[in-house]
């Protein structure tokens, strides 16, 4: 560590975006400095008073000498893989700066790493940790640990003054099929993640963080604990073993990371979703502000007219555009809003506002405002904001959000309109983003009855949001819509493509985050087709798919619905307790509606599926994709610009195609929205809706369309991944920009393109002599053989590894089974040799197709369209797998002068908005700042001219 570190520090500041230091390189720095100093700490801790106190009962009950080895012990061991990792990001390092040309900076490592040892000593006693230990300073210990360390973690207000912004900027993502990417993508498989999640969870965030990042581990633990059995046994057991979870930091670790080995995305969503009813619910809503109008609205399924925000000559009638309702996978349903407003406005109360809102949630609404019909209304808001939730795509509603979207209601006086967009797996992309732009067309068209005059909307979206939020932006500008006044980005997820990136190796250790849920994510949104034609009947159900017949998912569902009747049950008292109060206060919660409205579901259209057959539902679902961007499958594009011209917006007419300072500012004008004005087009086919009853016939067709177009892509993402790889001449028409990619880049090094590639191939690129001197790469092997690292890597992993292997036979067996059939199935068709490159090559993560795609990853998108959004702020986090989405946007928007800002919060994790703030109190003075700086960044889009 003691050369490692230096070594990744001195070449960190190439992947700043302009100005702004911070990145994946600098967060894995710091954190092993927080190891470091944690480390530390407690080995003088428990130096010092082992030598002075003699053994005895008394000295191991005072001092707590178990509790502490074993801390040391899981310390050593994330120290170690900790190690690794500083391998990894280091290849990473320089093979992004040899593709970027960067030849200066490589020749300068030398010299930069012997400036960054002479820098001053980092003093560990400095990090933020056991403040009980602090005294102990100056130990001889502390000199070992600088050498260790090498030097002190990145200071955001040091660092050199020239961070690039040039085109040979080196970009913090590594394409994911190059040999470095699959390799490290195999390695981070051999991890063993137990000691962060268990006992060193969390220790590279902040300290106040830690016993809520313990307690979610435990909750997590536990259900996964009470998901292997469903008897009332069981459940008992599960009572005792979240009980036992509690204490034995070693048993939560391994719990948990078998958790992520064996749970499906189900599992994480239901347990992503129990802030969004219940106890949890009840008790974050106490710490929250009190809202005159917090109401779920349900938008009917009609198309909108609205008009271009290009100027016209009057008298002639504004040019208009006609947006279809949601139609991908389900056709045309209603999409559910959360409207919310500190103070109660005029068009809030009207009756035209009862008129959106459909189906279930009415009686409800009604009632509520009937009861609101005394408050006097103030005059409507000039400001909405329309927001996009975060949750992987696959979890959470508007509700867990409320938190700060209700200060953001109370603080800029304006309504707050956030969506409750359809998740995935029922309903993969582009159906969310479709929901997410229609209601923001929606809002444009029917501003009085959200109690705002139409003047300025700002869109904000965080995690899975902020990618919404972005191809909303997108597609209002495409559309010649009127573009949003400004964008905050809370750290959003740009990148959905598996590419490695340094924050991206953070995963490893976190436990919000863990790299095999954002896998998880990745697949739900934009892995694999959903089923065709979700039938009646399974709507109701909530998990309406092949998943719910396997025992194991019945047994987590059970054990999740135990988890959920016990919250519910103790927050019913609470609830009716709370509601008297809320009248008394004439503030208003429909909590009701949404714990009625289950989270998957409350995402599905109730009636379309019903509806449908199978050919409709077929021509809907790229319907979305066509109007933005055709998909061109294995096109890929630089992330600098470089293939801007690949992409069109072919249905907009070439005069309508405004530049994004014609439409940026334009308010919209109530009395231009003319609904009869001729529509310039419509593009749709809501015609095709089909009866019910023919849906039967259809479904056998449409189940087998769907395998083969699922065949289809993983044969076109194989083409893709040969064609990349393989010399320009193999390459196919349709990767023609893939070969351009390649080409360019490899041009700056290299004279002959194929060569190069080649090299990449067979490893011999000095870049990508895969792992620098000195590193032993972790054995990527299949369960049931053994693992020779381990032996090398102590006898703790030993002990840990072989306690899980044993408590965990049976899921492990299954495992075992699995992979040994699929073996005996190769050899028999003679496919397997027993060379170790083949066996990883399988178990490499594929990458879904439908990632490619610019409004599924953004980072994509091209110079030209990036430039069509609003002013941009970004919030991004430290220690936050997504942080380098963020960097590497702001690097992105800054040359085309649409970034505004940029902040980022030292030490904190991804989410931290999410979080009550009750429990960003309880962190550092930074993480209170967060809603502070949100609000702020709205009040300025709103407030400049
Ligand atoms: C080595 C490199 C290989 C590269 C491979 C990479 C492949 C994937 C790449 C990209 C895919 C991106 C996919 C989608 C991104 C998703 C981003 C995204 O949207 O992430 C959000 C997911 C939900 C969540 C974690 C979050 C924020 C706040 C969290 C909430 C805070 C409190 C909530 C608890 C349930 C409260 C109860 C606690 C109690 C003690 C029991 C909690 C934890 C729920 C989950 C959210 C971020």
């Amino acid at each position: 560590m003691a050369t490692l570190l230096p070594e990744l520090q001195s070449q960190c500041h190439h992947f700043d975006a302009p100005g702004i230091q911070g990145n994946g390189y600098r967060s894995i720095i710091s954190a092993c400095h927080a190891l470091l100093a944690r480390t530390a700490r407690r080995v003088r801790y428990v130096l010092s008073h082992t030598s002075l106190v003699t053994p005895s009962r008394l000295r191991t009950a005072v001092f707590r000498v178990t509790h502490n080895v074993a801390e040391l012990k899981a310390s050593a061991s994330a120290l170690h893989q900790f190690r690794s990792l500083l391998y990894i990001a280091l290849a990473m390092q320089k093979a992004a700066l040899e593709l970027s040309g960067n030849k200066s900076t490589l020749t300068s490592v030398s010299s930069q790493t012997t400036a960054a040892h002479t820098s001053p000593p980092f003093n560990p006693a400095s990090a933020s940790d056991d403040s009980s230990m602090d005294h102990l300073s100056g130990h001889p210990l502390d000199s070992m640990i600088n050498d260790l360390s090498g030097s002190p973690p990145c200071n955001p207000s040091e660092g050199p003054p020239d961070t690039p912004s040039d085109s040979n900027h080196p970009f913090l993502f590594l394409r994911y099929d190059l040999p470095l990417a699959r390799a490290i993508t195999q390695e981070q498989d051999a991890f063993l993640k137990s000691p962060f999640y268990g006992r060193c969870l969390g220790f590279q965030f902040d300290r106040g963080i830690r016993p809520f990042l313990q307690a979610l581990v435990v909750a997590a633990a536990t259900v996964s604990e009470a998901n292997r059995t469903r008897s009332a046994f069981g459940y008992a057991r599960s009572l005792l073993a979240g009980g036992r979870f509690a204490w034995d930091a070693e048993g939560r670790g391994e719990r948990f990371e078998q958790a992520l080995e064996t749970e499906g995305v189900e599992f994480w969503q239901d347990f992503w979703n129990q802030t969004e009813s219940g106890l949890l619910a009840s008790v974050q809503t106490l710490t929250q502000y009190t809202v005159a109008i917090n109401h779920i609205l349900c938008l009917p399924p009609v198309p909108l007219t609205l008009p271009l925000a290009s100027s016209h000559r009057p008298p002639s009638p504004p040019p208009t555009v006609t947006i279809p309702p949601p139609l991908a996978h389900f056709g045309p349903g209603p999409v559910r809003v959360r409207l919310l407003s500190a103070e109660l406005r005029e068009g809030q109360d009207s009756s035209e506002w009862l008129a959106p809102i459909t189906h279930r949630t009415s009686s409800i609404t009604k009632k509520s405002w009937v009861r609101r019909r005394n408050l006097k209304p103030l005059p409507r808001s000039a400001n909405l904001i329309v927001h996009f939730h975060g949750g992987g795509f696959v979890s959470q509603t508007s509700r867990s959000h409320e938190n700060y979207l209700r200060e953001w209601s109370h603080q800029l006086s304006c309504p707050v309109v956030s969506v409750d967009y359809s998740l995935s797996p029922a309903a993969p992309f582009p159906r969310a983003l479709e929901e997410c732009f229609y209601t923001y067309a929606w809002s444009l068209c029917h501003a009085e009855r959200l109690g705002w005059t139409g003047e300025r909307v700002c869109v904000a979206g965080d995690s899975a949001g902020g990618n919404l939020a972005v191809g909303v932006c997108i597609r209002a500008r495409s559309l010649g819509l009127t573009v949003p006044r400004g964008l905050l980005l809370a750290y959003p997820a740009m990148m959905l493509r598996p590419d490695p990136s340094p924050s991206r190796l953070l995963a490893l250790s976190d436990p919000l985050l863990p790299l095999a849920v954002l896998t998880h994510c990745l697949r739900a949104y934009a892995g694999t087709p959903p089923p065709a034609v979700i039938r009646g009947e399974d709507v109701d159900n909530k998990f309406a798919s092949p998943r719910s017949v396997s025992l194991g998912n019945a047994s987590r569902e059970w054990a999740l619905d135990r988890l959920r009747e016990w919250s519910q049950g103790a927050s019913g008292l609470f609830d009716s307790w709370w509601k008297v109060k809320s009248a008394e206060n004439g503030t208003h919660d429909d909590d009701d509606e949404m714990s009625a409205i289950s989270r998957s579901q409350s995402a599905l259209p109730s009636s379309s599926p019903a509806h449908l057959s199978a050919s409709s539902n077929q021509s809907w679902s790229c319907f979305f994709t066509q109007l933005i961007h055709p998909v061109v499958p294995g096109i890929d594009i630089d992330p600098y610009g470089q293939t801007s011209e690949t992409f069109r917006y072919d249905q907009v007419p070439e005069h309508l195609s405004l530049a994004a300072d014609d439409v940026k500012d334009r308010p919209v004008n109530e009395s231009s929205i003319n609904e009869k004005a001729t529509p310039i087009f419509f593009v749709g086919e809501v015609g095709e809706v089909e009866e019910v009853e023919e849906v039967e016939e259809d479904e056998k067709e449409n189940e087998s369309n769907t395998e083969m177009s699922g065949q289809e892509q993983v044969m076109s993402w194989e083409e893709i991944f040969e064609g990349g790889l393989g010399t320009t001449e193999e390459s196919s028409e349709g990767h023609s920009n893939d070969k351009s990619l390649l080409s360019s880049i490899c041009e700056k090094e290299h004279s002959d393109p194929c060569k190069f590639i080649k090299g990449l191939k067979e490893n011999k690129s000095p870049a990508f002599s895969i792992f620098p001197r000195g590193f032993t790469p972790l054995q990527k092997i299949a369960r049931g053989k053994q693992n020779k690292q381990e032996e090398q890597d102590g006898e703790y992993q030993n002990d840990m590894k072989s306690k899980a292997k044993e408590r965990n036979k049976e899921d492990r067996k299954g495992v075992r089974v699995e992979r040994i059939m699929q073996k005996t199935d190769e050899e028999s068709q003679g496919k397997l040799d027993d060379n170790d490159d083949e066996e990883k090559q399988q178990e490499f993560i594929p990458c879904p197709p439908l990632t490619n795609d610019p409004l599924v990853s953004p980072l994509l998108l091209s110079d030209k369209d990036l430039s069509g959004l609003p002013p941009t702020y970004i919030l991004a986090c430290e220690f936050d797998p997504m942080l380098d989405d963020s960097v590497a946007l702001a690097s992105r928007l800054s040359p085309l002068g649409r970034l505004s800002g940029f902040t980022l919060f030292p030490s904190l994790p991804h989410g931290c908005l999410s979080l009550s703030p009750l429990a960003l109190k309880a962190l550092s003075a930074d993480a209170s700042q967060v809603n502070v700086i949100s609000t702020n960044v709205l009040r300025s889009f709103f407030s400049e001219a």
